[in-house]
């Protein structure tokens, strides 16, 4: 496309890893992170756009210039609009890879802590010498607890395999489909969401937010789950009817909420949810639970490699529209990509 200034834009400074992957290209990096819509002008004038983290909508595809592709450098899509995006005939792929990894070990770990006491015991600690610890707060055991996924897909499936190699289950799912694997070697059952609520002791959230999804989670489906319940939500806070958790977690001491998506992003230090940070009965992460620094790295790395990839060979690795020809083959494996990110770290 001889009228195009650049092959690949990027909204972020690019690092050592990401230049050289792309060096020989025409590339545009600015000095500091910027919005799409500030840069549009460029953006319009590339083949290739990787884009971290900043909203497009339908106002700036529907003038692409030469724009083609969209590469995420995140796992949703809620922040593009994909259908004007196809309709506009430019191509949306995102890199679920690495980060379906940093999110599932996220869930293990804050499943843990929560069940295990650990964030109440750093709380209770200064109090030990004076009044020793009230039992309940070393917590009860995850092996045998029955896991409930709302969202069975790539995060809601890589979670329950690694809850069950610990010794946890039974397993449910609610999601679009049936998933044959998690049936088969986990013996899942898919249930309607009352259900699925009632009978998991631990329930994951793990929906991308849609227009179907916005405001799932009610504060009625949360008051059904089991006493002493764990709710982790790292799909989007999108996905709950807004003030649902804040509602049911005064009304519930008894259940455990771990939070690593909101309502709004960043969290406005007067939140209600703010109410909960010091609740030994909540941990709320600021959106970290993809943001591994390898699982970051790794997907500038591969952001990167599938544009030189389609510049090459004209198709996509993980297309999320369908304005694009996907690869018959994909470039590294997730081992490969997270050993590529630690030595780019020298981690
Ligand atoms: N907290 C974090 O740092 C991160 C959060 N995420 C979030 O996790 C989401 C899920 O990621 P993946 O598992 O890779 O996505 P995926 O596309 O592999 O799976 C999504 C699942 O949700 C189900 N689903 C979608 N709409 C539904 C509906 N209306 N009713 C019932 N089920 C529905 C699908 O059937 C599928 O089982 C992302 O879209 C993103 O919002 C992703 C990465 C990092
Ligand atoms: O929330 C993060 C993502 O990659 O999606």
């Amino acid at each position: 496309m001889g009228g195009c200034r650049f092959d690949v834009a990027l909204n972020f400074p690019m690092d050592g890893g990401v230049s050289e992957v792309l060096s020989g290209l025409r590339v545009y990096s600015p000095q500091a992170r910027s919005s799409v819509r500030d840069m549009w002008g460029v953006v319009r004038s590339s083949r290739v756009f990787i884009n971290a983290f900043s909203p497009v909508d339908a106002s700036l595809l529907r003038d692409r210039g030469c724009l083609e592709l969209i590469i995420l450098a995140s796992t949703g899509y809620d922040h593009v609009d994909v259908g004007a995006a196809g309709e506009a005939g430019v191509c949306v792929a995102n890199q679920p890879e690495v980060i379906t990894e940093a999110v599932a070990e996220y869930v293990v770990g804050a499943v843990l802590a929560a069940l295990r006491g650990v964030v109440a015991g750093h709380i209770y600690t200064p109090r030990w010498a004076r009044e020793g610890w009230p039992s309940h707060i070393s917590g009860l055991l995850l092996r045998g607890r029955s896991v409930g996924l709302l969202g069975a897909g790539r995060i809601g499936q890589s979670v329950a395999f690694k809850l069950a190699a610990l010794g946890a289950g039974p397993f449910y799912y609610y999601s679009r489909g049936r998933k044959p694997a998690l049936e088969a070697v986990l013996g899942a059952r898919r249930l309607e969401p009352p259900e699925l609520f009632s009978r998991s002791y631990i329930l994951v959230n793990s929906l991308p937010l849609t227009s179907e999804t916005r405001g799932f989670v009610k504060a009625g489906l949360l008051r059904l789950l089991p006493r002493g319940a764990v709710y982790v939500n790292v799909g989007r806070g999108g996905t709950e009817e807004p003030g649902a958790v804040e509602a049911v977690a005064s009304e519930r001491e008894d259940l455990y909420f771990v939070l690593d998506v909101h309502p709004e992003e960043p969290l406005p230090p007067d939140s209600g949810r703010m109410g909960l940070h010091s609740s030994p009965r909540a941990i709320i992460t600021p959106h970290i639970a993809g943001a591994s620094r390898e699982s970051m790295a790794a997907t500038r790395l591969l952001a990167a490699m599938q544009a030189r990839d389609y510049l090459e060979r004209g198709c996509v690795w993980n297309p999320v529209n369908g304005a694009c020809r996907e690869c018959p083959s994909q470039r590294l494996g997730l081992d490969e990509a997270i050993a590529m990110a630690r030595r780019l770290l020298g981690v």
